[in-house]
């Protein structure tokens, strides 16, 4: 398929006053795992509800795999979507529910979902009115991945599971971009985003503040450089890229980086430095440079 596998253009959704998404424009590639991230309230799950058809743009519109999301029956057909909160039949047991599940869905791989409810360690024999936040997450998580739908839609997939179940559903994203699926995660956890997705849109206060991969996410942002040298002190100050450069000890300094860093290797090139190294910025430095200091709208 070369269409999209998620389209929205200019898609703009405003509650009275409130613009809760201002005109969104982006193409989300088949086969890509797709981070959406953003501070509570910067207007994630109104996205999602938006490109499932759930709720109707004020403006613009969102097409899954070319179908307009409006066209719920089409467009559902090659999706699968864990919401935030998940909500099941409370008197069936996670069996029944996953088999009625696999009998209306968009076809799943039965084989599979077994070997899902082993990693997930999910006890099938309880109602479901008896599991925790994290056991309906489970069952929810578990009847996507065992699905063949082309395109995974997860809502702050991992919240209610403890960080060993977190590291079973990266196993899983894994194994879904393996098989070829697409899948479109929203979450306000860095770590999570960093480790599984190939591109991550950063949304603040309704906006698209950026769009990148994780490796390019960083080289937008700049990095520090610690230096010890000998004799005469390296000469920085006006070399392109360079930042704030500060004496951190004797015959030794550390300085910003931004962008190519071949102007600030030439200049040090020139003294003469005993001991180098680099630290890149981690994503949560790059995500407060985006949101200043405690993220909010
Ligand atoms: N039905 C609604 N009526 C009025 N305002 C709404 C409605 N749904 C969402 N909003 C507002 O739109 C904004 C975006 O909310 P949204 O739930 O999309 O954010 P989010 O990024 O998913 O946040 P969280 O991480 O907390 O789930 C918020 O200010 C919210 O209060």
């Amino acid at each position: 398929m070369s269409e999209p596998a998620l389209r929205a253009v200019e898609l703009t959704k405003r509650y009275g006053r409130l613009t809760a998404l201002d005109t969104l424009t982006l193409d989300v590639r088949p086969g890509e795992v797709f981070g959406f991230l953003g501070p509570n309230g910067a207007g994630k799950s109104t996205t999602i509800r938006l490109l499932l058809g759930l709720a109707r743009p004020t403006v613009g519109r969102a097409e899954v795999f070319g179908v307009d999301a409006a066209d719920v029956a089409r467009a559902h057909a090659s999706l699968a979507y864990v919401p935030a909160d998940v909500a099941l039949w409370p008197q069936l047991t996670g069996a029944e529910i996953l088999h009625l599940q696999a009998q209306t869905g968009p076809g799943t791989d039965l084989a599979y979902r077994d070997e899902l409810v082993e990693q997930f360690q999910l006890d099938l024999s309880k109602p479901a009115r008896t599991y925790s936040t994290g056991n309906r997450q489970k069952v929810a998580l578990i009847a996507a991945f065992a699905t063949r739908a082309p395109l995974l839609v997860l809502d702050e997939p991992t919240s209610g599971l403890d960080p060993f179940m977190e590291r079973e559903f990266r196993t899983a994203v894994g194994q879904a971009r393996d098989r070829g699926q697409t899948v479109f995660l929203s979450s306000h956890q860095l770590a999570e985003v960093e480790a599984v997705c190939d591109r991550v849109g950063i949304l603040r206060a309704g906006r698209l503040a950026e769009v990148a991969t994780i490796g390019r996410l960083r080289g937008l942002h700049r990095c520090e450089v610690s230096v010890a040298y000998r004799g005469a002190v390296p000469s920085l100050s006006t070399v392109p890229g360079v930042g704030t450069v500060e004496a951190v000890g004797e015959g030794q300094l550390r300085f910003t980086l931004t962008g190519p860093p071949a102007p600030a290797l030439r200049a040090l090139a020139d003294a003469d430095i005993t001991a180098l190294s680099v630290r890149e910025p981690s994503l949560e430095e790059i995500f407060l440079d985006y949101y200043g200091t405690r993220a909010g709208r």
